[in-house]
């Protein structure tokens, strides 16, 4: 991926370049082979000079040097969560690298975590966003790609208060309880079939989150709407992919205009998509408030969040401050980042089970004294399943969906572990690293779910060790509903169903980096009934 990158960016030199052997003198074909070679090769051992001479005394992490203009681009490998920690072997725990015009930073230890996400969070509360992620939230208008800014405080609290209170959550219990319920008979009329589990817990959270955003779901609509949210998850793995790969527009910006890669043309054309099923959903909800006729959720008479914003929208006197693009660079903001981080958990989790068969025995036969084969998993069940709670954490721990979290950007220059971490530069925190790094924990790449029965851990990113929903001001907002659902969407399958792999399929462990790194390949799987009743599954 990164390579391809290199090669791109080699190529346009070429091209650029290419009237140097087409110059019509041929006289001197010694002095010109001489040039070629002395020039360049003069130019870098300057630029290296000078390379070496100012990082060091500017005071910067130190790090490996790559070529001029282009940095260190051609020689990061794709899987860059590894490539960064083998970095970290050789340089120490915080590193620098030149990324086409941009300087990157990665930390990779608990203690230096600690420094940017707690120690001077303020200064590093800022994004420096991609540019396709910029194009995805209309210009950065959303949460995860503001600055810390007025703008972004507001989106926060709005989100905090109105969707994800815990009064909200209690509320919107029997919502998920109908969609997992839901998830639970659809895999059970597939019994003895090959089961993608990515793609049911993505459509059960899907079905959970826009209900609680717009009070419908993929299920409630028919025609060519039902059609248009059916392909969604497609949308949002490109969005994803396209967030998470390397663009020469970002590192070497005065190439942005040519688009290089293409990417942001089709994050264009995905927006696009989203946009038609946004703008169906906002149109109707203000067709229906103009005709005065009430759209709540669940019937409980509480408005849903959509009615929220459309109301506070209204009430502003200045449209600059808050509109529909800003509505609808929130929506897409909270569908992406419910949707994907919870499906590729529930995956991972579901593979390191059906990779253990002692684990799994053991999560099943907690299943069976906390609920019974004779009954379905509810809510009120969860505290008490504190196997499975080990078990999603010990997989969080080896497979954290967001290896370096969201990028931070500091807004002044400043210090982490004494180097100089100038303003704008774009900070990493390699938490996959730090999960498995062996100051932290013994055996760290053994699949042990036991080592967090023993200790109180939790998900608040107040232990450096274990950030998997991020830390300090920008931790993750949606964490007190990605965890429900999480255990939700496991405890029900694990509960309702044994599990098998199928024979003509590879079942392997290894990742695919991306902004969420997920399974290189699917996990399928093939489920029997579990539960001593046909009725429990309706
Ligand atoms: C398994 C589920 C989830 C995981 C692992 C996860 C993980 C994360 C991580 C690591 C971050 C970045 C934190 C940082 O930069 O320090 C983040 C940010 C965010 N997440 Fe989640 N998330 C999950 C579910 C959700 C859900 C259910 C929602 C919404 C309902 C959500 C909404 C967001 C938003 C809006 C941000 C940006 C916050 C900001 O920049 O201020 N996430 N998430």
């Amino acid at each position: 991926m990164i390579s391809e990158v290199g090669s791109k960016i080699i190529l346009t030199i070429i091209t650029y370049w290419s009237w140097w052997w087409e110059v019509p003198n041929q006289q001197d074909k010694f002095a010109r082979t001489v040039l070629t070679v002395l020039v360049p090769s003069s130019l870098i051992f300057v630029w290296y000079k000078w390379r070496l001479s100012s990082s060091r005394k500017a005071h910067l992490p130190p790090g490996p040097y790559g070529l001029p203009v282009i940095g260190y681009l051609p020689f990061l490998s794709s899987n860059l969560h590894e490539k960064f920690t083998e970095i970290a072997h050789k340089y120490g725990p915080i590193f620098s690298l030149q990324l086409g015009s941009k300087l990157h930073v990665v930390v990779n230890s608990m203690d230096l975590a600690k420094a940017v996400a707690r120690e001077q969070d303020n200064t590093f509360a800022n994004r420096n966003p991609p540019i396709t992620g910029l194009i995805i939230t209309y210009g950065g208008m959303d949460l995860v790609w503001s600055n810390n800014n007025t703008h972004w405080r507001n989106m926060r609290k709005l989100l905090a208060s109105q969707v994800l209170s815990n009064a909200n959550l209690n509320a919107s219990q029997s919502l998920r309880t109908h969609e997992v319920r839901k998830a639970v008979n659809e895999v059970y009329n597939k019994i003895g079939t090959k089961i993608d589990i990515n793609k049911t817990a993505f459509d059960t959270e899907l079905n959970v989150v826009t209900n609680m955003l717009w009070g419908c779901s993929k299920s409630d609509e028919g025609g060519d709407f039902g059609e248009m949210l059916e392909g969604f998850q497609e949308v949002e793995s490109k969005i994803i992919e396209l967030i998470g790969k390397p663009n020469i527009s970002d590192f070497i910006p005065f190439l942005s205009r040519f688009d290089l890669q293409g990417m942001n043309k089709e994050m264009q054309r995905q927006l696009e998509q989203v946009e038609r099923i946004f703008n169906y959903i906002i149109d109707r909800r203000i067709k229906l408030k103009s005709s005065k006729v009430d759209e709540t959720y669940e019937g409980d008479g509480r408005k849903d969040f959509l009615e929220i914003l459309l109301d506070l929208k209204d009430q502003k006197n200045d449209p600059e401050s808050f509109n529909i693009i800003h509505i609808k660079a929130l929506l897409i903001n909270i569908v992406v980042a419910a949707t994907d981080t919870t499906s590729t958990m529930a995956e991972w989790v579901m593979a390191e089970i059906l990779n253990n068969p002692d684990v799994m025995k053991k999560v099943q036969d907690e299943l069976t004294e906390v609920i019974g084969v004779n009954s379905i998993v509810e809510e009120s069940h969860f505290p008490k399943l504190r196997y499975l709670d080990a078990v999603i954490k010990e997989t969080f721990r080896l497979h954290p969906p967001l290896p370096f979290l969201v990028h931070r950007c500091p807004d002044e220059s400043c210090k982490v572990g004494g180097y100089t971490i100038p303003k704008g530069t774009i900070v990493y925190i390699n938490v996959w690293a730090i999960q498995r790094d062996p100051e932290n924990w013994t055996n760290p790449l053994e699949f042990k779910p036991e080592r967090f029965l023993n200790q109180k851990w939790d998900y608040n990113g107040n232990n450096f060790k274990f950030l998997p929903f991020g830390s300090g001001r920008r931790i993750c907002p949606g964490l007190p509903l990605g965890e429900k659902m999480l255990v939700y969407i496991l405890a029900s399958l694990l509960h309702s169903f044994e599990w098998s792999l199928p024979k003509d399929e590879e079942f392997e462990l290894s990742d695919e980096f991306g902004f969420v790194t997920k399974k290189r390949k699917p996990l399928i799987a093939i489920p029997s009934q579990r539960l001593s009743d046909a009725s429990l599954y309706f």
